[in-house]
């Protein structure tokens, strides 16, 4: 599954009841590899991309939707009703069950309803904890984690039952610097598919095949990092550091502004 990703949306809109305005509008856009960015201001619409895409939004959270969304060709509804999408909210301490004594407890709760075995628990969760450093994290209680490591647990408890396709939410936001770098590193050993919000311009240029621009409930762009930083002409996108700095020493590469460090250095390195 992991190497066949293909995410096909049609004509996609969302409304939430009560609501005027579309929190999404018309959105239609293919997927182009595996690793997806999502970019955009407040209130653009990219948790409400990702809430419809875990079918929250419409079922738990009253909504309306039109239009249509495929995986690998089969529509979505069928789609997940075979595979697992995990969705990683944007405050992960409303992701943990606040009803586990430790983080052990809290990673086997999941495995637990799904009628593993202790074994199979153990190694599971023995997996995701080496994976995402937490081993010494186990006997803890969740309640007493820092916002990175809550942060980590929940991304965790996301991935202990290997899904088929994660939906991140600005999953960084409460990690220190290292813990970015960490996570960052992490994602790109990770072979299952997934969209992922951040605002950290950089990590998404070197991580992503594919960024997708939203504002105001609208695609404006779904292209590679380095064609989205090249074209995107909107003063509400800021560029990675990496392109400004490109554009400062007239670096280019292909014609192009590099969009993270390691095209800059390339590019550095042909100037000499
Ligand atoms: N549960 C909800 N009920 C009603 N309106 C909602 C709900 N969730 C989001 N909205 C509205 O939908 C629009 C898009 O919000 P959304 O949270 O998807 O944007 P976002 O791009 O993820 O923003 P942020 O970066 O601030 O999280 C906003 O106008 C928001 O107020």
């Amino acid at each position: 599954m992991s190497n066949n990703f293909q995410l096909t949306i049609s004509q996609l809109s969302l409304r939430y009841l009560g609501f005027e305005n579309l929190a999404l509008e018309n959105i239609s856009a293919q997927s182009r590899g595996k690793r997806i960015g999502i970019i955009g201001p407040s209130h653009a619409g990219k948790s409400s991309l990702l809430a419809l895409l875990a079918g929250i939004a419409g079922k738990m959270i009253p909504a309306k939707f039109s239009g249509s969304v495929r995986i690998n060709g089969e529509e979505l509804e069928a789609w997940r009703s075979q595979h697992e999408i995990a969705l990683l909210l944007q405050d992960p301490a409303s992701q943990l069950s606040g009803l586990a004594d430790t983080v052990y407890d809290e990673l086997s709760f999941s495995l637990l309803n799904q009628g593993k075995s202790d074994e199979e628990i153990e190694s599971a969760v023995k997996r995701v904890t080496d994976q995402l450093d937490l081993t010494n994290l186990l006997d803890q209680s969740p309640n007493q984690l820092s916002g990175g490591q809550t942060q980590r647990v929940a991304i965790a408890t996301a991935l202990v039952t290997e899904p088929d396709l994660l939906l991140l939410d600005d999953p960084t936001s409460q990690m220190d610097p290292l813990g970015r770098q960490h996570f960052f590193s992490w994602l790109e050993k990770l072979s299952c598919p997934f969209l992922l919000i951040s605002n950290e311009l950089d990590d998404l240029a070197a991580l992503c095949d594919q960024i997708w621009v939203i504002k105001d409930g609208c695609l404006l762009m779904a292209d590679s990092p380095q064609t989205v930083f090249n074209q995107l002409d909107d003063p509400a996108f800021d560029k990675p550091a990496a392109w400004k700095m490109a554009k400062k020493l007239e670096l280019k590469l292909d014609g192009c502004y590099p969009v993270n460090a390691r095209e800059l250095k390339e590019a550095a390195e042909n100037a000499n």
